[in-house]
């Protein structure tokens, strides 16, 4: 199982590069990869796995946090939290999106940055994305709300994009155009 450990931080290049697509089938190593990914952030919000493990809560983890750059990441969203999207994203893509953008109020975090970086990062409100699952079949779903939030954000990773490379530097709380806050 992967723990905090095995995750790596700001400043560590894997972070920067952009991650290789997988070829299907995949093979017993990116399996588990996949697998590993999503069974952490399952984990990660389960109270006594993160007492025990000393686990940061996600939604989401891409593989180029755990030192993998391949274009897989995965999303879990309790169903405590109103949403219902638990899944393996393999050479994930936006195919199209929405005008209108939105951020979180709150801001952003990572499990890479062991930091607080204030400030919205603008994404896009609605997104249609596609992707593969374990088994090599595509699938597309639209998103929006804090699933399509999450979904950009892992996208990014895997893109060797950080979330604090989108904040306004001169003003990371300046008012973002036709842009919606998230709460
Ligand atoms: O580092 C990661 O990629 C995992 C992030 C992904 C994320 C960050 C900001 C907004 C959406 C997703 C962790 O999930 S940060 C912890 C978190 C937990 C619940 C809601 C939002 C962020
Ligand atoms: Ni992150």
């Amino acid at each position: 199982m992967i723990l905090m450990k095995d995750i790596i931080r700001e400043g560590h290049p894997t972070l920067r590069m952009r991650s290789e697509e997988v070829a299907f089938p995949l093979s017993e190593e990116d399996r588990k990869l996949a697998e590993d990914l999503l069974e952490y952030v399952i984990n990660s919000q389960n109270e006594e796995m993160i007492k025990k493990y000393d686990l940061r809560p996600g939604v989401g983890i891409a593989a180029p946090q755990v030192n993998a750059p391949k274009r897989i990441f995965a999303l879990h969203f309790d169903e405590s939290s109103g949403e219902n999207l638990s899944l393996i994203a393999i050479n994930p893509k936006i195919v199209s999106h929405s005008v209108e953008r939105a951020y979180l109020a709150a801001g952003e975090g990572c499990l890479s940055v062991d930091r607080a970086i204030p400030g919205y990062v603008p994404r896009y409100a609605r997104v249609t994305i596609k992707a593969f699952d374990i088994e090599g079949k595509e699938y597309k779903m639209r998103l929006k709300g804090l699933p399509a939030i999450a979904f950009q954000h892992e996208l990014d990773h895997l893109n060797g994009i950080m979330f604090f490379d989108h904040i306004n530097p001169q003003n990371p709380f300046a008012e973002i155009e036709n842009a919606i806050p998230i709460e």
